[in-house]
């Protein structure tokens, strides 16, 4: 029809939708993430806008593509803009359009795997500096990109090599944000710190048997005593919240995502045998308020302790302390100039934030914080369904483009807060 043509021609134009759908339609998810392609679309897209570029490579074929508009006092502490390039995997099949399709519906919805988590930012951002340099607007501290490889991953060989860096420190990184999440309503949500995330793993060792026998202490005996003792502490923590007293990523979440027992037959597993071993895997987040030698000294003593046969293993899955010795959190109040001009900025976008919150899942700004770097997560999204990691994932056009004219008023603010003494 021609309409419908009409509204091909429409999509195909080069504009701030089609260049987003460009992106979104690189296949960068893990295990295996086009990193190269994403890359060199970015730096296409920057070098048009005239930024510098730079690709360094902390581990092989994980680039990390870092722009720069310099300000006009390069003396000053610079802003950095965070993002990752990376994805998680797609169950095709249960999305309504195909996940690298970037389909719009006629309502405007943008379907992707990334579209909220988090292409939108890596190209909000670009956006913004397109158009604050149409407008001539000039810049006083220097604005950095980066784009990261790996951070769905855990960020070992992306953010935490980059922050070690020399290449870093030379930016000398006064504020940064890093991505958040979408908010149902109408206020912007911001992210002052994240949970630290832990892998643990029990283990339970017992004596093997016919399957007929009952005795004590058998492998699988002593791991179900476990996940018992471990899902009532869990089920203590989500009553707080059900109570409304705190909120999911204010207390320690715990949750199994894998139990491995049983001795294998080419049919299944052996139906008569008692295994002498069994095992089980958690899914622990730390908030920064909470104490992780409480929390060791409780696995030790009464989720895997050694008089019930069981070993553990905890895997910190990145920093949990600041260089300081401080939790990883950034404060949100006067007392930090950054967050002032941050939230100002917002509301001069027309837009109201939400009280601060920590973030329930785990992201690169972690690293930053580490270093002392004073970071705020943030994904201009409001009204908006919370699909990261989702089937379905999709961000509204007139969404997307909100959040262009919010980075605007965020980063020209930024760049151009002079502290009164320096
Ligand atoms: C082990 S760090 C994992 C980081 C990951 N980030 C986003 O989902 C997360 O699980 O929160
Ligand atoms: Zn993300
Ligand atoms: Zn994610």
């Amino acid at each position: 029809t021609p309409s419908h043509q009409h509204h091909l021609e429409k999509e195909e134009e080069d504009s701030p939708i089609t260049r987003f759908q460009g992106y979104l339609r690189i296949n960068t998810v893990h295990p295996n993430p086009d990193y190269a392609s994403a890359v060199s679309f970015l730096k296409s897209q920057a070098l048009y806008i005239g930024l510098q570029t730079k690709t360094l490579e902390f581990a092989r074929s994980k680039p990390l593509l870092l722009l720069t508009w310099p300000g006009s006092d390069p003396s000053l502490p610079s802003i950095l803009l965070n993002s990752h390039l990376d994805s998680v995997p797609v169950e095709p099949s249960k999305w309504l359009h195909p996940p690298f399709s970037a389909y719009r519906s006629p309502d405007g919805k943008i379907f992707a795997r990334g579209s909220q988590d988090d292409k939108c930012i890596a190209m909000q951002y670009l956006e913004a500096i397109r158009n604050l340099r149409a407008q001539n607007f000039q810049p006083t501290r220097t604005i950095h990109i980066s784009y990261v490889p790996d951070e769905e991953i855990g960020g070992f060989d992306g953010a935490a090599k980059f922050v070690a860096s020399k290449e870093f420190a030379d930016l000398n990184v006064g504020f940064m944000l890093d991505e958040g999440q979408a908010s149902t309503g109408d206020e912007f949500r911001v992210f002052y710190a994240d949970r630290s995330p832990w892998n643990l793993i029990i283990k339970a060792f017992g004596m093997p048997g016919h399957g007929s026998r009952l005795y004590d202490n058998s492998a699988m005996e002593n791991l179900m005593k476990s996940v018992e003792i471990i899902t009532k502490f869990r089920e203590s923590l989500f009553d707080v919240v059900k109570a409304g007293k705190a909120a999911n990523s204010e207390v320690i979440s715990v949750n199994p995502v894998y139990l491995k027992a049983g001795i294998p037959s080419p049919t299944g597993f052996v139906m008569n045998m008692q295994p002498s071993e069994a095992e089980a895997g958690f899914d622990l987040r730390m908030p920064p308020t909470a104490d992780p030698d409480l929390v060791k000294i409780r696995i030790a003593e009464e989720w895997a302790p050694a008089i019930r046969n069981m070993t553990y293993q905890i895997i910190e899955k990145g920093p949990i302390r600041d260089y300081m010795g401080r939790p990883l959190m950034t404060l949100t109040n006067d007392s930090n100039p950054w967050w002032s001009i941050f939230k100002q900025a917002i509301t001069e976008a027309g837009g109201k934030l939400a009280k601060p919150e920590i973030l329930a899942s785990t992201t690169d700004a972690r690293y930053m914080r580490q270093m002392g770097i004073p970071t705020l997560g943030f994904s201009p999204m409001t009204n908006t369904p919370i699909l990261l990691h989702d089937h379905n994932e999709f961000l509204k056009d007139t969404i997307y483009l909100r959040g262009i004219k919010v980075y605007e008023s965020v980063i020209s603010s930024l760049s151009s807060f002079v502290r009164a003494s320096a």
